[in-house]
């Protein structure tokens, strides 16, 4: 299996080079040459096996070989063991044909775990294999930087380099990530938001004097290995409710698409979806994207929602290679005007062919506090705000006969402020986190400039030559 860029412009490269390359040398995200297809007969043999086994077929055409089955079986054991639920992706149901998929039964209970516990083995294993270290590098808005740093931290071969919005994550967050006493981990606040932490990353990447001297490697979901282990979800869950031989709506509170993007990868594999539904907040690029047709930047909202506060949707990238039939050409082109004018047209063919399968919604703050409110009365069950987006926006897309799953992707505990002032209830942390608040927090505080950052991880970084 051969990946390609979806700027055109990049050397194709197999499944372990995409994952230590992270963002493509032409500035594009990599993606596989063809999807590989499961049949239906395929997919009903996969009914009643645990969510590990799902995953090893599912994930073992994008390894193709170039992992021992053993050992990828190993990796994904001892990824999932991480897990306090056994079915690591549990669905609870709400109403007749509601249900909500639980993605944070991980370390730092957010849905990022799925992917990181995985993505932080398989970097390891191949980094082991070629007896290379890596700097790793990644952007958050508050949860891919704990999933991360949880994942990396005291691995031998990396130094982990996470920017994260100052002042605009939980505190949750911000000590889930800056109280690790790991001597790998550095967690940067940088003088920002979302957007500018993204932006420094990437031009880290197209940097390729920084890149190839400190042998940089990233973790956000421009890394397809991240996308790849969130496909799995999508299976063990519609196989739950009746699929192959039905088909499954799912609603997914949205922000990079990178987990949306992995249930249209699922469908591209022969997983019966009948709608995929993004759910924005108020900053909402992607649900007017999908109404009118144009991309364009507007200023970030500072929301309840911190980890949806998000412009510049990395992976949307992805899906406007596939609705222009794989012509990088066209996506080049969109990537140049967004560069330039903060925004892009989609040709009417290409959003036809996005509106078949995508739907989306948002939902104002107003909205999201009194859907955790209601959704508790009614059921008893206690939303994060990010999921109470999901929940709202998949309340106007149910249809009688279809299941909606919307994907739960963070435990109200990691959005306390907001969940009691919805709710009223203060939610309280796992046990394995009780002291969290009061652990001794280490970051730095950086301007947002490339070169500033630059200095700061070639200083700390001990891959050096
Ligand atoms: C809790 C939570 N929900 C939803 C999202 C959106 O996910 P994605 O960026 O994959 O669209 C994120 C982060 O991006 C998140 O941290
Ligand atoms: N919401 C994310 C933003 C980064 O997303 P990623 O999936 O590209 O890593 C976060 O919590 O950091």
């Amino acid at each position: 299996m051969k990946y390609v860029s979806t700027r055109g412009e990049a050397p194709s490269l197999n499944f372990c080079d995409a994952l230590l390359a992270g963002l493509a040398r032409d500035g594009g995200l990599y993606v596989p040459k063809e999807w590989p297809r499961l049949s239906k007969k395929e997919i009903r043999a996969l009914r009643g096996k645990s969510y590990q086994e799902i995953a090893f077929t599912v994930l073992s055409p994008f390894v193709d070989g170039e992992i021992p089955e053993d050992k990828f079986r190993t990796m994904i054991d001892e990824a999932y063991a991480t897990f306090r639920h056994p079915a690591i992706a549990p669905l609870v149901q709400t109403g007749a044909n509601t249900f909500i998929m639980e993605l944070f039964h991980g370390s730092t209970l957010a849905f990022k775990d799925v992917a990181m516990q995985l993505l932080g083995r398989l970097m390891d294993h191949v980094l082991a294999e070629r007896d290379q270290r890596a700097t790793i590098v990644g952007a958050t808005s508050g949860d891919t930087g704990g999933a991360a740093i949880d994942a990396f931290a005291g691995r031998d071969r990396t130094d982990i380099f996470i920017l994260f919005p100052h002042g605009k994550v939980s505190p949750v967050q911000q000590h889930q990530m800056t109280t690790s006493k790991a001597g790998n981990v550095h967690a940067l606040a940088i003088k920002g938001n979302f957007d500018d932490c993204q932006s420094l990353v990437k031009a880290m990447f197209n940097d390729v004097a920084f890149r190839d001297r400190v042998a940089l490697s990233g973790v956000n979901s421009i890394n397809w290995a991240r996308i790849m282990a969130q496909i799995v979800y999508y299976f063990t869950t519609a196989l739950v409710l009746g699929g192959p031989d039905r088909k499954i709506s799912f609603t997914v509170p949205t922000g990079n698409f990178g987990d949306i993007f992995a249930g249209y990868v699922a469908m591209q594999m022969g997983l019966p979806i009948d709608k995929l539904i993004v759910a924005t907040n108020e900053n909402d690029i992607l649900a007017r994207t999908l109404k009118t047709g144009r991309y364009e930047m507007r200023d970030v909202k500072a929301t309840t929602s911190p980890s949806m506060d998000i412009q510049i949707s990395s992976n949307f990238e992805r899906l406007l290679f596939e609705a222009y039939d794989r012509d990088a050409s066209k996506v080049r082109g969109a990537m140049a005007s967004l560069q330039q004018s903060g925004a892009f047209e989609i040709e009417e063919k290409a959003l036809k062919s996005i509106r078949k399968v995508f739907r989306a919604g948002r939902a104002t703050e107003k909205e999201v506090a009194k859907t955790i409110r209601s959704t508790l009365e009614a059921t008893g069950y206690l939303l994060d705000p990010h999921t109470a987006i999901g929940v709202f926006v998949a309340g106007k897309h149910e249809k009688p006969n279809t299941p909606m799953v919307t994907l739960s992707t963070a435990h109200p505990a990691k959005f306390p402020a907001a969940v009691k002032s919805a709710s009223g209830i203060d939610p309280a942390l796992p046990t394995w986190l009780a002291d969290l608040m009061v652990r001794e927090e280490r970051f730095d505080i950086l301007e947002p400039e490339l070169k500033i950052v630059e200095n700061f991880i070639s200083e700390h970084a001990r891959i050096l030559s």
